[in-house]
Protein backbone atom coordinates (compact mmCIF):
# COMPACT_ATOMS: atom_id res chain seq x y z
CA UNK A 1 0.00 0.00 0.00
CA UNK A 2 1.51 3.41 -0.84
CA UNK A 3 1.93 6.01 1.95
CA UNK A 4 0.00 9.25 1.17
CA UNK A 5 1.05 12.71 2.91
CA UNK A 6 -1.18 15.21 1.92
CA UNK A 7 -0.09 19.28 3.04
CA UNK A 8 -2.51 22.02 2.63
CA UNK A 9 -2.14 25.58 4.06
CA UNK A 10 -2.68 29.13 2.91
CA UNK A 11 0.04 30.97 0.40
CA UNK A 12 3.40 31.06 0.82
CA UNK A 13 2.98 29.18 4.28
CA UNK A 14 6.05 26.92 3.82
CA UNK A 15 3.63 23.70 2.14
CA UNK A 16 6.00 22.97 -1.10
CA UNK A 17 9.50 23.55 1.33
CA UNK A 18 8.11 21.13 3.38
CA UNK A 19 6.62 18.72 0.79
CA UNK A 20 10.17 18.63 -1.24
CA UNK A 21 11.66 18.12 2.04
CA UNK A 22 9.84 14.91 2.81
CA UNK A 23 9.69 13.52 -0.77
CA UNK A 24 13.43 13.56 -0.44
CA UNK A 25 13.94 12.38 3.30
CA UNK A 26 11.15 9.36 2.21
CA UNK A 27 12.06 8.75 -1.43
CA UNK A 28 8.45 9.35 -2.16
CA UNK A 29 7.26 11.56 -5.55
CA UNK A 30 5.92 15.17 -4.59
CA UNK A 31 3.24 16.99 -6.90
CA UNK A 32 2.73 20.72 -6.29
CA UNK A 33 -1.16 20.54 -7.06
CA UNK A 34 -1.35 24.45 -7.25
CA UNK A 35 0.67 24.07 -10.34
CA UNK A 36 -2.23 22.20 -11.94
CA UNK A 37 -4.23 25.56 -11.40
CA UNK A 38 -1.43 27.81 -12.36
CA UNK A 39 -1.14 26.13 -15.24
CA UNK A 40 -4.90 26.65 -16.15
CA UNK A 41 -4.90 30.30 -15.30
CA UNK A 42 -2.49 31.33 -17.35
CA UNK A 43 -2.83 29.40 -20.16
CA UNK A 44 -5.97 31.29 -20.81
CA UNK A 45 -9.38 30.20 -22.80
CA UNK A 46 -12.20 28.68 -21.41
CA UNK A 47 -10.83 26.92 -18.04
CA UNK A 48 -13.29 24.52 -18.44
CA UNK A 49 -11.58 23.25 -21.37
CA UNK A 50 -8.49 24.11 -20.54
CA UNK A 51 -8.13 22.02 -17.59
CA UNK A 52 -10.16 19.16 -19.17
CA UNK A 53 -7.57 18.86 -21.82
CA UNK A 54 -4.34 20.05 -19.56
CA UNK A 55 -1.31 18.85 -21.22
CA UNK A 56 2.76 17.69 -18.58
CA UNK A 57 4.20 20.12 -21.20
CA UNK A 58 1.53 23.00 -19.56
CA UNK A 59 3.04 22.67 -16.21
CA UNK A 60 7.08 23.33 -17.78
CA UNK A 61 5.56 26.84 -18.50
CA UNK A 62 8.75 29.14 -16.40
CA UNK A 63 5.69 32.01 -15.44
CA UNK A 64 3.75 29.80 -13.35
CA UNK A 65 5.40 30.99 -10.05
CA UNK A 66 4.77 34.60 -10.61
CA UNK A 67 1.84 36.44 -8.64
CA UNK A 68 -0.59 37.04 -11.40
CA UNK A 69 -0.10 33.17 -12.03
CA UNK A 70 -1.02 32.64 -8.86
CA UNK A 71 -4.05 35.25 -8.87
CA UNK A 72 -5.27 33.32 -12.03
CA UNK A 73 -5.18 30.18 -10.46
CA UNK A 74 -7.49 31.26 -7.43
CA UNK A 75 -10.25 32.28 -9.69
CA UNK A 76 -10.38 29.18 -11.83
CA UNK A 77 -10.00 27.07 -8.58
CA UNK A 78 -13.11 28.36 -7.82
CA UNK A 79 -15.03 26.72 -10.90
CA UNK A 80 -16.38 23.43 -9.66
CA UNK A 81 -15.96 21.69 -13.32
CA UNK A 82 -12.15 22.71 -13.50
CA UNK A 83 -11.66 20.97 -10.22
CA UNK A 84 -13.10 17.67 -11.11
CA UNK A 85 -10.98 17.83 -14.21
CA UNK A 86 -7.91 17.62 -12.11
CA UNK A 87 -9.27 15.36 -9.75
CA UNK A 88 -8.23 11.86 -11.16
CA UNK A 89 -4.72 13.15 -12.11
CA UNK A 90 -3.79 13.67 -8.23
CA UNK A 91 -5.58 10.90 -6.85
CA UNK A 92 -3.71 8.35 -9.07
CA UNK A 93 -0.09 10.39 -8.45
CA UNK A 94 -1.04 9.71 -4.48
CA UNK A 95 -1.15 6.72 -5.19
CA UNK A 96 2.32 6.14 -6.24
CA UNK A 97 4.64 3.49 -4.91
CA UNK A 98 6.52 3.47 -2.32
CA UNK A 99 4.72 6.87 -1.57
CA UNK A 100 3.38 10.59 -2.05
CA UNK A 101 3.37 14.12 -1.15
CA UNK A 102 0.86 16.19 -2.57
CA UNK A 103 0.54 19.59 -1.22
CA UNK A 104 -2.22 22.57 -2.14
CA UNK A 105 -5.54 23.21 -0.17
CA UNK A 106 -7.76 20.61 -0.28
CA UNK A 107 -5.19 17.38 -0.71
CA UNK A 108 -6.72 16.20 3.10
CA UNK A 109 -10.32 17.37 2.94
CA UNK A 110 -10.92 16.49 -1.03
CA UNK A 111 -8.17 14.88 -2.80
CA UNK A 112 -6.70 12.12 -0.24
CA UNK A 113 -9.05 12.01 3.12
CA UNK A 114 -7.13 8.67 3.93
CA UNK A 115 -3.76 10.36 3.54
CA UNK A 116 -1.54 8.35 6.28
CA UNK A 117 0.10 12.07 7.52
CA UNK A 118 -2.01 15.42 6.99
CA UNK A 119 -0.29 18.45 7.95
CA UNK A 120 -1.87 22.14 7.86
CA UNK A 121 0.94 24.40 7.50
CA UNK A 122 0.15 28.56 8.50
CA UNK A 123 2.30 31.10 8.73
CA UNK A 124 1.06 35.02 10.11
CA UNK A 125 0.49 37.19 6.93
CA UNK A 126 3.29 39.39 7.17
CA UNK A 127 6.20 36.22 7.00
CA UNK A 128 4.20 34.98 4.91
CA UNK A 129 3.93 38.30 2.20
CA UNK A 130 8.12 38.92 3.28
CA UNK A 131 9.37 35.70 2.31
CA UNK A 132 7.18 35.86 -0.81
CA UNK A 133 7.88 38.94 -2.11
CA UNK A 134 11.82 38.24 -1.35
CA UNK A 135 11.33 35.09 -3.58
CA UNK A 136 9.62 36.89 -6.28
CA UNK A 137 11.45 40.15 -5.82
CA UNK A 138 8.37 42.13 -4.92
CA UNK A 139 6.84 44.76 -3.19
CA UNK A 140 5.91 42.73 0.54
CA UNK A 141 2.89 45.71 0.62
CA UNK A 142 1.42 44.32 -2.88
CA UNK A 143 2.30 40.75 -2.00
CA UNK A 144 0.68 40.79 1.38
CA UNK A 145 -2.51 42.92 -0.22
CA UNK A 146 -2.26 39.54 -2.55
CA UNK A 147 -2.16 36.87 -0.31
CA UNK A 148 -5.03 38.09 1.73
CA UNK A 149 -7.07 38.20 -1.38
CA UNK A 150 -6.13 34.75 -2.41
CA UNK A 151 -6.21 33.30 1.25
CA UNK A 152 -10.16 34.94 1.19
CA UNK A 153 -11.28 33.73 -2.14
CA UNK A 154 -9.68 30.10 -1.53
CA UNK A 155 -11.51 29.66 1.96
CA UNK A 156 -15.15 30.77 0.85
CA UNK A 157 -15.41 29.39 -2.27
CA UNK A 158 -18.35 26.35 -2.02
CA UNK A 159 -16.08 23.58 -3.67
CA UNK A 160 -13.16 22.01 -1.33
CA UNK A 161 -12.61 25.50 0.23
CA UNK A 162 -9.27 25.30 1.97
CA UNK A 163 -9.53 24.42 5.49
CA UNK A 164 -7.84 22.13 7.72
CA UNK A 165 -8.77 18.59 8.04
CA UNK A 166 -9.79 17.17 11.49
CA UNK A 167 -7.00 14.86 11.42
CA UNK A 168 -4.29 17.09 10.50
CA UNK A 169 -1.52 18.37 11.91
CA UNK A 170 -0.44 22.16 12.16
CA UNK A 171 2.71 23.26 11.44
CA UNK A 172 2.90 27.66 11.98
CA UNK A 173 6.40 28.30 10.42
CA UNK A 174 5.76 32.24 11.66
CA UNK A 175 8.81 32.49 13.85
CA UNK A 176 10.46 28.64 12.41
CA UNK A 177 13.80 28.35 10.16
CA UNK A 178 13.12 25.63 7.24
CA UNK A 179 15.21 23.29 9.00
CA UNK A 180 12.84 23.64 11.97
CA UNK A 181 9.64 23.43 9.98
CA UNK A 182 10.89 20.65 7.92
CA UNK A 183 12.50 18.81 11.47
CA UNK A 184 8.86 18.75 12.98
CA UNK A 185 7.36 17.18 9.49
CA UNK A 186 9.76 14.67 9.55
CA UNK A 187 9.11 13.52 12.97
CA UNK A 188 5.53 13.97 12.18
CA UNK A 189 6.30 11.27 9.81
CA UNK A 190 8.23 9.13 11.43
CA UNK A 191 5.73 8.78 14.21
CA UNK A 192 3.25 7.45 11.95
CA UNK A 193 5.46 5.37 9.79
CA UNK A 194 6.63 3.57 13.21
CA UNK A 195 3.05 2.51 14.31
N1 LIG B 1 10.33 28.24 7.74
C1 LIG B 1 10.73 29.10 6.79
N2 LIG B 1 11.58 30.11 7.10
C2 LIG B 1 11.97 30.99 6.16
N3 LIG B 1 11.58 30.97 4.87
C3 LIG B 1 10.76 29.99 4.50
C4 LIG B 1 10.29 29.01 5.43
N4 LIG B 1 9.48 28.15 4.75
C5 LIG B 1 9.44 28.58 3.48
N5 LIG B 1 10.21 29.68 3.31
C6 LIG B 1 10.38 30.46 2.08
O1 LIG B 1 9.14 31.12 1.88
C7 LIG B 1 8.78 31.11 0.51
C8 LIG B 1 7.43 30.40 0.35
O2 LIG B 1 7.60 29.04 0.70
P1 LIG B 1 6.90 27.88 -0.12
O3 LIG B 1 7.38 26.59 0.44
O4 LIG B 1 7.02 28.12 -1.58
O5 LIG B 1 5.37 28.10 0.33
P2 LIG B 1 4.02 27.54 -0.27
O6 LIG B 1 4.33 26.27 -0.98
O7 LIG B 1 3.16 27.36 0.94
O8 LIG B 1 3.51 28.61 -1.18
C9 LIG B 1 9.93 30.43 -0.23
O9 LIG B 1 10.79 31.42 -0.73
C10 LIG B 1 10.61 29.61 0.85
O10 LIG B 1 11.99 29.42 0.61
N1 LIG C 1 -5.03 21.84 -4.21
C1 LIG C 1 -5.09 23.13 -4.59
C2 LIG C 1 -3.91 23.83 -4.91
C3 LIG C 1 -4.02 25.14 -5.32
N2 LIG C 1 -5.25 25.72 -5.44
C4 LIG C 1 -5.43 27.06 -5.96
O1 LIG C 1 -4.28 27.48 -6.69
C5 LIG C 1 -3.75 28.71 -6.17
C6 LIG C 1 -2.24 28.66 -6.27
O2 LIG C 1 -1.80 27.64 -5.38
P1 LIG C 1 -0.28 27.48 -4.96
O3 LIG C 1 -0.22 26.37 -3.96
O4 LIG C 1 0.56 27.36 -6.17
O5 LIG C 1 0.02 28.87 -4.27
P2 LIG C 1 1.10 29.25 -3.16
O6 LIG C 1 0.59 28.76 -1.83
O7 LIG C 1 2.38 28.55 -3.56
O8 LIG C 1 1.19 30.74 -3.24
C7 LIG C 1 -4.32 28.81 -4.77
O9 LIG C 1 -4.47 30.17 -4.33
C8 LIG C 1 -5.66 28.09 -4.88
O10 LIG C 1 -6.67 28.95 -5.34
C9 LIG C 1 -6.38 25.00 -5.10
O11 LIG C 1 -7.49 25.53 -5.18
N3 LIG C 1 -6.29 23.71 -4.69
Amino acid sequence: MPFTIAIDGPAASGKGTIARALASEFGFAHLDTGLLYRAVGAKGGDPVATAQGLEPEDLLRDDLRSAEAGQAASRVASIPEVRAALLAFQRKFARTEPGAVLDGRDIGTVICPEAEVKLYVVANYETRAARRAAELGADPAEMLAQIRERDARDAVRDVAPMKQADDAVLIDTSHLSIEEAVAKAVATVRTRLAR
